[in-house]
């Protein structure tokens, strides 16, 4: 078993294989399928993933492998199969999808540590090693001369662990630790020959006599009321060693969390949470769509499903979309099982997350909470899998690999004999089409669980407004509402739609539109700088004085940003204090956090935002949600519009009344008539199911067809339709029947950094070879890809349509 089949990090199509190298001989108890090891290429030297170790290759003369990054494997004989699983699903790359299973830090470059964790004896070698200190350089030990194994052993015994420093801004969180450096009867000796006026010198050892364990220097000088220089003089006369110590960072502090405990179900929990119970303790793979309303308590069912899998010794995945994923969200979870949880979140530091990473990679917790890539984690024994809010599109990634995180659910799910349960207000018609035929097991909350009703909506038509001569953005009603609010001493929640909105700037003269030069799209105002800015290839420039194409100076900015929104709300309501939550006002980090605070704190009366105001919110005092702009979805060139506007508006609406206060909606919108909006507001999620899958089915789309798309840029015009062209006939002559395929037809956006983009969409029921179909497509355009610049997307069951 000396040889080692090696995924090789090189992004190439042709290389979507293993390669065989040999194992020289300090690595042969080392190696283990999983580590990550340096490799010769041709003239170069790259990371590889080590998928199997076999005794015989069908190559002779095979390279050695050069070095071994990892000491314990970072990926599991099931993930290293999943990533083979998510490369043919996905149409992207074996070392892609591998590299998506691990944290950013295992992937950049990085400098490696060796750290002592015992104070018991090593190994003579391991000692000399060391030499007394706490930590070295891993390039010490490869100068060494000491075997890996020893090495490896003294990792898997806890005696020494492994770190990885990166050279960018990433490092480890030090601190430094104070302990005595000599026995007891010396120390007391030692008082003795310290000078009488020195009394704190005399105090901190007598601190140590006391507690004579290392502790951190600033706890000491905290408790001895002493000071660093004392520490240093101690430390000086030999008395006293200081030595730095890593700590994990833990982003949360879960001393400060509430511990809950398990609320007795009601009813309608307790028939949903039956099942699910039965297929963890059944041990028995499953997928549960628990379709509850706002407020319902999914997640105290998620909560008692994981209890059962943590007292059965196993482990739970919890996803949560990225903007979910507030304090709130993860005090429910720690509160309830405190250390036991990881957080992965992207909002934390690179750091950050490779320390939660570990926690879970050395079995420190049994639960982690994350978004999308936490579906991911390492864990070996996984009891439950749940993905809350499953409609939310974040969950497929956008780039290579295109995984979808339920997909990759399922299949670890199917591998641990696990349940999978996915939880939504409003689930995708994908998944609950899936579980009215039966393949998903469906679970439903219809009552809030306080019995309080579900807020009133009342549809506001903007026409009628405008009709009336009222010109603002604000309804009458609104803003009377919105008074009454904030005199009670309540507070209000207002949504500006803006997915497909933004402010633009043209002339009123002659309707010139300033847009980017390199992408066709409208620029951006950006109020604070004054400047335009285009969202898709960051180009910028200045507002103009005039207008470039006609002169005139009448030149201004259209739109509803969210700060004209807070402008004009400002002027009608003077006295009312104003929140804005936008991509602006949250990029810093901890931002999106401090103003949801402030909002919970009562330090505003309205909470303004876009989209991530929808989310999770759980405010007592809110009793008004107003949504400006209903329907700015509807007319996006994506067939989920409607769907998108239904669930948005449903979960904005779940916002008001969750406590004792009844809450009220008013949704604005110049389309009163269209059935998602209508039907959102009467929570008849039943209807807008059965209405929108008759147009699924009657327009060709999911869950009725399956889609592809295939998007080919070129910074040639001619070329990239010619090419997308090639693509269409070679799909067409090989493709059954009552398969669709269209194009080529310009993207949304025909232009983005100045290539040209050309789309083509295939729609069909059952194509078991078109996996392979696709493959040979892109290797017939390899040649183009590489030495022309070519660029082609194959996007499979595709979320965004731009
Ligand atoms: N069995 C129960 N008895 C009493 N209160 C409960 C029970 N289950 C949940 N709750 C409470 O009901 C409220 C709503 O529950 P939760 O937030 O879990 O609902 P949800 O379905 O996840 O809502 P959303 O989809 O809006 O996030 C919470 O305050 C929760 O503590
Ligand atoms: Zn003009
Ligand atoms: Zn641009």
């Amino acid at each position: 078993m000396n040889i080692a089949k090696v995924i090789v990090d090189v992004p190439s199509s042709a290389i979507n294989q293993t390669f065989d190298y040999s194992i020289p001989k300090r690595f042969q108890e080392v190696i283990k399928p999983g580590m990550r090891v340096i490799v010769p290429f041709g003239p170069r030297k790259i990371m590889g993933f080590v998928v199997e170790r076999v005794s015989e290759s069908s190559f002779d003369k095979l390279k050695d492998i050069v070095d071994v990054l990892d000491i314990t494997p970072v990926l599991t004989k099931e993930l290293l199969d999943l990533g083979k699983w998510v490369a043919n699903n996905t149409l992207s790359l074996s070392i892609t999808a591998l590299q998506a299973m691990l944290p950013q830090v295992l992937k950049s470059k990085y400098r490696k540590q060796l750290i002592r964790e015992t104070d018991e004896v090593l190994t003579p070698e391991l000692e000399h090693l060391f030499a007394g200190r706490g930590f070295i350089d891993y390039e010490e030990f490869e100068h060494a001369n000491i075997s890996y194994y020893q090495l490896q052993k003294a990792i898997q015994e806890g005696d020494i662990s492994i770190e990885y420093l990166v050279e960018s801004k990433i490092t480890k969180k030090q601190i430094v630790m104070v302990k005595p450096s000599k026995e007891p009867y010396l120390l007391e000796e030692a008082i003795m020959d310290i000078p009488k006026n020195a009394n704190k010198q005399k105090q901190v050892i007598s601190y140590f006599l006391e507690y004579p364990k290392a502790v951190s220097q600033k706890e000491l000088i905290n408790k001895v009321k002493t000071t660093s220089s004392t520490i240093k003089n101690l430390v000086d006369k030999g008395i006293l060693e200081t030595y730095k110590q890593e700590i994990f960072r833990n982003p949360y502090n879960d001393d400060a969390i509430k511990r809950t405990t398990p609320l007795p179900l009601t009813e309608e929990q307790q028939n949903a949470i039956e099942p699910i119970q039965a297929s963890i303790n059944e041990h028995q793979h499953e997928v549960f769509l628990l379709h509850g309303v706002t407020g319902s308590g999914k997640t105290e069912v998620y909560l008692q499903a994981i209890q059962n899998v943590i007292s059965k010794g196993k482990e739970a995945i919890v996803l949560v979309p990225e903007i979910s994923l507030t304090p709130q969200m993860v005090e429910r979870f720690k509160g309830r099982f405190g250390k036991n949880v990881a957080v992965m979140h992207s909002a934390l530091s690179a750091g950050e997350k490779y320390d939660e990473w570990r926690r879970i990679h050395r079995k420190e917790v049994q639960v982690v909470v994350g978004a999308r890539s936490a579906i991911f984690a390492p864990f070996e024994n996984l009891g439950i899998i749940i993905i809350d809010e499953e409609h939310e599109t974040t969950y497929k990634q956008e780039d290579q690999p295109r995984y979808h995180a339920r997909d990759v659910a399922i299949e670890r799910g199917k591998y641990h004999q696990c349940p999978v349960v996915l939880g939504s207000a409003t689930p995708t018609l994908e998944s609950y089409a899936r579980a009215s035929k039966g393949v998903y097991q469906l679970a439903t909350l219809s009552k809030r669980t306080n019995d309080q009703p579900m807020p009133r909506v009342d549809i506001i038509d903007m026409r009628k407004e405008l009709h009336a001569g009222n010109r603002t953005m604000f309804s009458r009603k609104l803003m009377q509402k919105m008074e009454q609010c904030i005199q009670k001493g309540e507070q209000v929640v207002l949504l500006l739609n803006r997915r497909g909105y933004s402010t633009f700037v043209m002339c009123r003269d002659c309707g010139h539109v300033m847009e980017c030069p390199h992408c066709d799209i409208a620029l951006t105002y950006h109020k604070n700088s004054n400047r335009l800015k285009c969202h898709y290839c960051s180009y910028e420039t200045n507002l103009p004085a005039s207008c470039p194409e006609c002169t005139s100076d009448s030149i201004r900015y259209f739109g509803t940003g969210t700060q004209r929104v807070e402008e004009a709300l400002g002027k009608l309501l003077p006295e009312a204090r104003i929140l804005r939550m936008d991509v602006d006002t949250t990029r810093r980090k901890g931002s999106h956090e401090k103003l949801l605070k402030q909002f919970g704190d009562r330090k505003a009366d309205i909470l303004l935002g876009t989209q991530m105001i929808a989310k999770g919110l759980d405010f007592e005092n809110v009793t008004l949600v107003g949504v400006l702009t209903a329907d700015s979805m509807l007319h996006l060139p994506d067939f989920r519009s409607s769907e998108r506007t239904f669930q948005l508006l449903t979960q904005v609406s779940g916002r008001a009344g969750r406590h004792e206060l009844t809450g009220e909606v008013l949704v604005q919108t110049y389309t009163p008539d269209h059935y998602s909006i209508e039907l959102a507001s009467v929570y008849n999620f039943h209807d807008f199911y059965k209405k929108e899958m008759s147009m699924r089915r009657k327009f060709k789309y999911p869950p009725y067809f399956y889609l592809v798309l295939i998007t080919v840029s070129h910074e040639n015009n001619v070329l990239a339709v010619q090419r997308t062209q090639t693509i269409v006939q070679m799909l067409m002559k090989s493709v059954k029947r009552n398969t669709v395929v269209l194009g080529p037809t310009p993207s949304p956006i025909p232009r983005i950094k100045d290539r040209y983009r050309y789309q083509c969409m295939i729609k069909y029921k059952n194509e078991p070879n078109l996996r392979p179909l696709l493959n040979k497509i892109m290797e017939y355009f390899s040649d183009d890809v590489r030495k022309n610049n070519l660029l082609i997307t194959v996007d499979l069951e595709p979320y965004h349509f731009m």
